[in-house]
C-alpha cells in the first residue's frame, strides 16, 4: 500500500501541520507514503529556503512541484479572484495533476491524503475522478472552524468534506466541530491526537550559548513558539508583562517564530515600553528549537478563539514543551484544553483575560514546586504521546481505504 500526501505546506517551512505530516513519514513503513510538495512558500510565493538539502536527507520520496499562491485567490475581490484563477492557478494546477498522474503509475499509489482542505481537494477529487484513487483529507481545525470571507467558498469546504472518502482529525475538538458544524458522520473521521517526537524533545540543560545570544543572564524565562498570528494570544502576554514584572522582576519574555501578526507585536512592546524585556528571535532552525525550549522557565500561549472564529485546533507546541518537562499556561479555547491538563501538566486561563494571564504566569514562575511538579508531569504525558506511536494508524486507514479503490478501464 502507498499513500500520495499532496502538502502544500510541508518542511522546512515552519508550522504545526508541516511538523504532524513530517512525523507520519518519517515513522510508516519504508515506501509506503511519497509526498507532493511545492517548492514555493505559500504565503510569499518566494522559493523556500533550504528545501533542496531537506529532500536530500528526508529519508523518504518527495517530489517538488510549482504550486499556486493562496493569496491569489483569497486575498482579492470575488470577480478578481475569478479572473486570476482561471489565467494563473488553472494553468498552474493542470501541470500537478499531470504530475500527479504520472506519480501515481509510476509509484503504484493506492490512495492520496490531502493536506489541506481548502487549497489541496481539488487534487483529490481530480485523480479519483481519472484514476479511480480515493482519498482522505487530514483535519487541524482553524481551516474548518474560521469563516471564510466568501459564502461561496465555506460552501465549497462542507462539499469537500462530505465528498472525501474518510477524514482524520488530530483532536476531539475537530472531531467535533466537523460534526457539528459540517454534519460528518462520526464513522468516517478518524481521531489521530497529535504527537510529540519524544527522540528529539526531551529534557536537558540550559545552552549558556543561547542564554550568552540572547543576554539572558539571570532572567526568568517566558517562552511561546508558534507562527506569530493573533489566535496564539501574544499580545495579551505582552500585556499581561507590565503586572508579571511588578512581581517578577526579572521576568523575560522570549518569542520565537515568525509571521502576519509581528508588526502588530512588536508596536505593543513600543507602546507599552516593554523593550528590555522582550526579545523576538525570528524564524530559528529546526537543531536548535528544543535549545529554546530547555531556555524557559515557563512555556505560555494563552490561546483565544476570534471573532472569525480562528482558533486552535489542539496546540503542538504544549506537547513539545511538556516533553522538555516544561510546565504550561494555554488557553481554554479550541483544541488546547485537550493538549494541555489543567492543574496536571499546566494552567489552562480564559486567554480574553489580561489579569487571569497575568496571575496564572505568576502563580507558576513564584512557585518553583509547583511549577517543577507540573512538569515532570508534562514530561510523563507526552511520552505517552509519540508522534512514532501515530504512523500506524494513519498507515491502517490508508490500506483500509484503498481497498475501496475503483480500477477504470484506461
Ligand atoms: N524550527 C522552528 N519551528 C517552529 C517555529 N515556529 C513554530 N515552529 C514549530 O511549528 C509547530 C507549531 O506551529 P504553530 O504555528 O504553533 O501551529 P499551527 O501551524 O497553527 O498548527 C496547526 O496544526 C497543529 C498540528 O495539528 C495544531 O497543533 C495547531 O493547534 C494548529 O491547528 C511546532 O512544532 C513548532 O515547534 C520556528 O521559528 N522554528
Amino acid at each position: 500500500m502507498k499513500c500520495l500526501m499532496f502538502a502544500s505546506i510541508f518542511p522546512p517551512i515552519n508550522g504545526g501541520s508541516a511538523v504532524v505530516y513530517e512525523g507520519l513519514c518519517q515513522f510508516s513503513p519504508k515506501d509506503s507514503v511519497h509526498v507532493l510538495a511545492p517548492w514555493r512558500h505559500y504565503v510569499t510565493g518566494e522559493e523556500i529556503e533550504g528545501w533542496r538539502e531537506y529532500d536530500a536527507k528526508a529519508g523518504f520520496p518527495i517530489t517538488r512541484i510549482e504550486l499556486l499562491r493562496a493569496p491569489v485567490v483569497s486575498s482579492r475581490s470575488l470577480p478578481q479572484s475569478l479572473w486570476l484563477h482561471l489565467a494563473v492557478d488553472l494553468p498552474l494546477k493542470l501541470r500537478v495533476l499531470w504530475t500527479a498522474v504520472k506519480l501515481v503509475r509510476k509509484e503504484k499509489i493506492d490512495c492520496v491524503c490531502i493536506c489541506e482542505l481548502n487549497s489541496g481537494t481539488w487534487l483529490g477529487l481530480a485523480l479519483r475522478r481519472l484514476l479511480g484513487i480515493p482519498f482522505i483529507i487530514y483535519i487541524h481545525g482553524e481551516e474548518i472552524t474560521t469563516e471564510s470571507s466568501y459564502r461561496i467558498f465555506g460552501r465549497r469546504r462542507r462539499h469537500y468534506l462530505h465528498w472525501a472518502d474518510a477524514l482524520v482529525a488530530v483532536s476531539q475538538f475537530t472531531s467535533r466541530q466537523l460534526i457539528d458544524l459540517y454534519g460528518i458522520a462520526r464513522e468516517k473521521i478518524t481521531l489521530i491526537i497529535n504527537g510529540v517526537d519524544v527522540s528529539y524533545f526531551r529534557p536537558g540543560p540550559t545552552d549558556p550559548a543561547l542564554i550568552e545570544r540572547y543576554g539572558l543572564t539571570g532572567k526568568r524565562i517566558i517562552l511561546t513558539v508558534g507562527r506569530l498570528v493573533e489566535r496564539k494570544g501574544i499580545d495579551m502576554t505582552l500585556r499581561a508583562l507590565p503586572s508579571i514584572l511588578e512581581r517578577v522582576p526579572n521576568a523575560h519574555y522570549l518569542i520565537v517564530g515568525t509571521g502576519e501578526f509581528e508588526p502588530e507585536l512588536r508596536r505593543l512592546v513600543e507602546d507599552l515600553s516593554l523593550t528590555p524585556h522582550v526579545t523576538f528571535t525570528g524564524r530559528i532552525p529546526v537543531t536548535e528549537l528544543v535549545a529554546h525550549y530547555r531556555l524557559c522557565d515557563l512555556f505560555v500561549m494563552p490561546n483565544r478563539e476570534l471573532d472569525n472564529h480562528d482558533t486552535e485546533g489542539f496546540g503542538l507546541v504544549f506537547l513539545e514543551a511538556n516533553a522538555c518537562a516544561k510546565a504550561v499556561i494555554a488557553g481554554v479555547a479550541g483544541g488546547a484544553v485537550e493538549a494541555v491538563r489543567h492543574g496536571e501538566t499546566g494552567l489552562s486561563v480564559d486567554g480574553t483575560r489580561v489579569p487571569a494571564i497575568a496571575a496564572a504566569i505568576v502563580d507558576l514562575l513564584t512557585d518553583d514546586a509547583k511549577r517543577e511538579a507540573m512538569g515532570q508531569r508534562g514530561l510523563e504525558v507526552a511520552q505517552q504521546c509519540k508522534s512514532a506511536d501515530r504512523a500506524p494508524v494513519f498507515h491502517a486507514l490508508c490500506a483500509r481505504v484503498a481497498k475501496t479503490r475503483r480500477r477504470r478501464w484506461w
